[in-house]
């Protein structure tokens, strides 16, 4: 038997003992290992250092290898030591604390330092980096005694540090000296979509802002910019990008760079002496995520276990920013430049963004906001590198699911080898998750985070871990995939309101921690909805959570492309009068307002507004919101019926407004547009409507869950009835019934088609059950109020509107 060659790893970090655990399957028992730490703690996730600060995870849960991992496998652990040098000459490691250890191969695996700007006052109280746990420790340490702080840099781990310190409860600036945040992943477009979903969020930016000092006794107590404005802060946080640590192989007479230089077998220029990790430079490149120093870990184990392997080939690398509420993700080379071409999709209302970029017919970059479901198959594209020519619209529109199977390109995922690395934070490879579903019997995605830590951190993967869950729970075990509202639950929608009627659960929060929530701080999707069914379930007890609605709710106005407003006051049926017409227009003209428009619903939309004059401008036109901007009802078309057309049977704008004054102001699960037509010929389009209203002789057919939108649906006919009051009580329970029972987010003409026509006839067909359902709409529509007036009249709710001070804007 030969004896072991000791191994020294320095750096108890992610990169390097992900290296030691693919060694010690490949060639278990062939090396002692030593490892060295500066850190106190075993070798944790350092990527959900994010979810431990917005209480998506407590520090215990973070940990990769706990103590025990390290005596099971016979390794010596050293932590609370630096090696402050490497004597080649001798192949021993020194440490700070003066303990030695021979070597007959080292790997250094140091990571990066976090760059802290050389400003005056930046050694204060106060003043850190995001990088570790006690960075974490004393931002929530800081939060319990302090309010403001101050977070200088606007990438990915600013903007998490920022999305954490809120959660703890502080206010916070974010100082970028960029003019658009995130510039090194995202394209401006992208970057406004996301600043304003985080203004959302109450984080507040400065930007081309450039720190000069940090002012305080001992402890910080204000931020000093270079034009000589001011910002308070008990807490200031630099997250301005990393450097390579390659102090120790610098001392050393290891080759050096930007990092620490290796060839594509992590080798340094001295014999035996190794590195990965963020302290590497590989052609030219240090990188700063996970999956590429897991790659390079990779073909380190190999080399070191004697296996055959090809070298290091560098990473094309992807990022999603871990902020809940915001789907944000890039890959590649998302910038144009002479010989790309860019495709773009910019959706304002659904606040949805896609770009890809394409070079010699290949996808080369991809920047997504708002749905990042199709990145991980975009990520795939630009590995694999194959020409997409002819495809690249599929693309955009992201109807080419190869990757997942769907689509006649036969499954990428069968043929996926095994070891391919599916989760790149965590390292998990494809056949982890099948034996996760097969062996194990995980059938959710839940499951599988739980079994296999696939998906945990930045969630990127999920789309393929589902994909893998079609793949072998569907056809290997054939066990049904639940699937819950969203990734923070396996609830379904049914599921949840029941539980929430049972528990009598009464808050967001409350629901999502009884129902335990994943993801603490839920997303983008679960909380609007749990704040729809809260409202639909308790219409008197419950208040509404204005953070969990979209920005246009919050603001009660439709957000344009631009950052500006559209205002459309409420105009019942489409009629107006000379003294509104006159309000609007000169309302107009005092706000500069540059476009005024007639609306496909009849009414006049004012396109251009900036949002600190929205409350003057409600002010000014005392007129009712046209609720133009969220899940409620929207409009109803009339046309001019009996009263005017020589052809029409009834008056149908009467009618129309009727039923607009019954139900303005009703949230409803996604928005409700209804139309009256005053005879068959049907003018205002009732039947594409999701409640529209015909008239014949002698009554009026009810038309219900039709859509003119993206995917064109004609009403199903409901019923005939007669009289106007019979035409107020089937609208009144077909409404309330869809209320109770859609989805959100579930249009009428979507929620039709997956119950039946025949299932809503039967729940409405006896007077009784439409009473009881009129009586709860009643008693909803009672308690609503008009927003754009309770804001005028309250000066705290006006302050929101206020502008958010920015590099033009100065002192704060
Ligand atoms: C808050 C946060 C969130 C992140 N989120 C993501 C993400 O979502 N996705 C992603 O891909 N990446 C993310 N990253 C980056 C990712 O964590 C790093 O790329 C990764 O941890 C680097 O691994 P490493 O082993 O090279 O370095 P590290 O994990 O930093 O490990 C190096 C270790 O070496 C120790 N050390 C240094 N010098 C010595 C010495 N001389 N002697 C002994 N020990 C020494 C250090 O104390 C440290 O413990 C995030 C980083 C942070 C801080
Ligand atoms: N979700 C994720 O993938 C994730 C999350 C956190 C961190 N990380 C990684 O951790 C590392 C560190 O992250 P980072 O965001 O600090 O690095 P970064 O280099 O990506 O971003 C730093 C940002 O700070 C800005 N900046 C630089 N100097 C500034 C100054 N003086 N004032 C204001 N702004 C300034 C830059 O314009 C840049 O946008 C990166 O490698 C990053 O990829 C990744
Ligand atoms: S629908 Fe009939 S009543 Fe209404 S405008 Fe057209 S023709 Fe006239
Ligand atoms: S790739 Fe980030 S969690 Fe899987």
């Amino acid at each position: 038997m030969t004896t072991p060659k000791k191994l020294v790893l320095i750096g108890n970090g992610m990169a390097g003992v992900r290296t030691l655990e693919h060694l010690l399957k490949l060639a278990p028992g062939a090396y002692e290992i030593t490892i060295f730490g500066a850190e106190p703690h075993p070798n944790y996730n350092r990527i959900m250092l994010s979810s431990v600060l917005v209480g998506g995870a407590d520090l215990n849960e973070i940990v990769i290898n706990d103590w025990n991992w390290y005596k099971e496998n016979n390794i010596t652990l050293h932590t609370g030591h630096t090696v402050t040098k490497i004597d080649t000459a001798r192949k021993r490691v020194i440490t700070n604390l003066g303990l030695e250890a021979d070597y007959d191969s080292v790997i250094i695996a140091t990571g990066s330092n976090p760059f802290m700007l050389p400003i005056p006052g930046a050694d204060k109280t106060g003043v850190i980096a995001f990088r570790d746990i006690k960075d974490c420790e004393t931002m929530i340490e800081t939060s319990k005694s302090y309010k403001k702080a101050a977070v200088i840099g606007g990438g990915l781990l600013g903007l998490e540090a920022a999305r954490g310190l809120l959660h703890l409860g502080m206010e916070v600036t974010v100082i970028h000296k960029h003019d658009y945040l995130m510039e090194r992943q995202l394209d401006e477009a992208a970057s406004r979509m996301l600043q304003r979903e985080l203004e959302g969020q109450g984080m507040k930016f400065l930007l081309n802002k450039h720190s000069a000092s940090i002012t305080g006794r001992r402890r910080v107590n204000a931020l000093q910019f270079t034009d000589g404005s001011e910002l308070a802060a008990d807490l200031v946080v630099m997250a301005v990008g990393i450097r390579p640590n390659i102090a120790l192989a610098k001392a050393s007479g290891v080759d050096i760079n930007l990092g620490i230089v290796v060839d594509d077998y992590m080798r340094t220029n001295i014999p035996d002496i190794f590195a990965v990790g963020e302290c590497v430079e590989h052609q030219g490149i240090a990188y700063g995520l996970v999956a590429p120093l897991y790659e390079q870990g990779a073909v380190l184990a190999k080399l070191l276990a004697g296996v055959e392997t090809a070298g290091y080939a560098g990473s094309v690398t992807s990022t999603k920013l871990k902020v809940s509420g915001v789907d944000v993700f890039s890959a590649g080379y998302f910038r144009e430049k002479p010989g790309t071409r860019a495709l773009r999709i910019q959706d304002d209302l659904a606040g949805t963004y896609k770009k890809i970029v394409i070079q010699d017919g290949k996808l080369v970059g991809a920047v997504l906001f708002g749905d990042t479901t199709d990145g991980a198959e975009l990520f795939a594209t630009i590995k694999k590198g194959e020409s997409v020519a002819g495809k690249e619209k599929e693309l955009l529109l992201g109807i080419s699911s190869d990757l997942l199977g769907q689509s006649g390109g036969g499954n990428r995922l069968e043929s996926m080898p095994d070891d391919e690395i599916v989760c790149g934070c965590n390292g998990v490879s494809k056949a982890t998750i099948a034996e996760a579903i097969q062996a194990k019997g995980c059938v959710t995605v839940g499951q599988i985070k739980s079994c296999t830590k696939a998906s945990a951190s930045c969630g990127g993967c999920k789309p393929v871990v589902e994909g893998l869950l079609t793949l072998y729970a569907g056809d290997a075990v054939g066990e049904p995939v639940k699937e819950g509202i969203c990734g923070c639950t396996t609830l379904s929608r049914d599921e949840i309101v029941e539980e929430i009627k049972r528990m009598k659960l009464m808050t967001v929060k409350e629901v999502m921690h009884v129902l335990d929530w994943d993801n603490k701080d839920g997303c983008s999707k679960c909380r609007p909805s749990l704040n729809y069914y809260l409202g639909m379930l308790y219409p008197e007890e419950y208040i509404d959570e204005n953070e969990s609605r979209f920005t246009n709710e919050r603001y009660h106005a439709n957000i344009q492309k631009d950052g500006t407003y559209s205002v459309v006051p409420r105009i019942y049926g489409g009629v107006t009068s000379p003294a509104d017409l006159k309000k609007i227009a000169e309302v107009a003209e005092k706000y500069d307002v540059p476009m005024v428009k007639f609306t496909g619903g009849q009414r006049l939309d004012l396109l251009g507004v900036k949002k600190e004059d929205l409350p003057k401008i409600w002010e000014d036109l005392d007129m009712p919101s046209g609720h133009a901007y969220g899940k409620t009802l929207r409009t109803v078309k009339t046309c001019v019926g009996s009263t005017f057309c020589r052809f029409g049977t009834q008056d149908a704008i009467s009618m129309g407004i009727k039923l607009e004054k019954a139900f303005e102001r009703l949230n409803t699960p996604a928005k409700v547009k209804l139309a009256v037509s005053g005879c068959p010929r049907n003018c205002a389009e009732a039947t594409i409507k999701d409640f529209g209203v015909v008239a014949i002789d002698g009554g009026w057919e009810l038309y219900v869950a039709g859509n003119g939108g993206v995917k064109v649906r004609a009403c199903d006919l409901l019923g005939t009835v007669k009289t106007e009051d019979e035409v107020m009580e089937w609208a009144s329970a077909y409404l309330q019934y869809y209320r109770e029972n859609a989805q959100w987010n579930e249009r009428t003409a979507n929620w039709l088609e997956r119950v039946g026509l025949d299932s809503i006839k039967k729940a409405l067909e006896k007077q009784e059950d439409r009473l009881a359902l009129v009586a709860r709409i009643e008693k909803t529509l009672s308690l609503t109020t008009d927003p754009w007036k309770e804001i005028v009249e309250n000066d705290h709710l006006r302050k929101n509107f206020e502008p958010i001070p920015s590099a033009q804007a100065q002192t704060v």
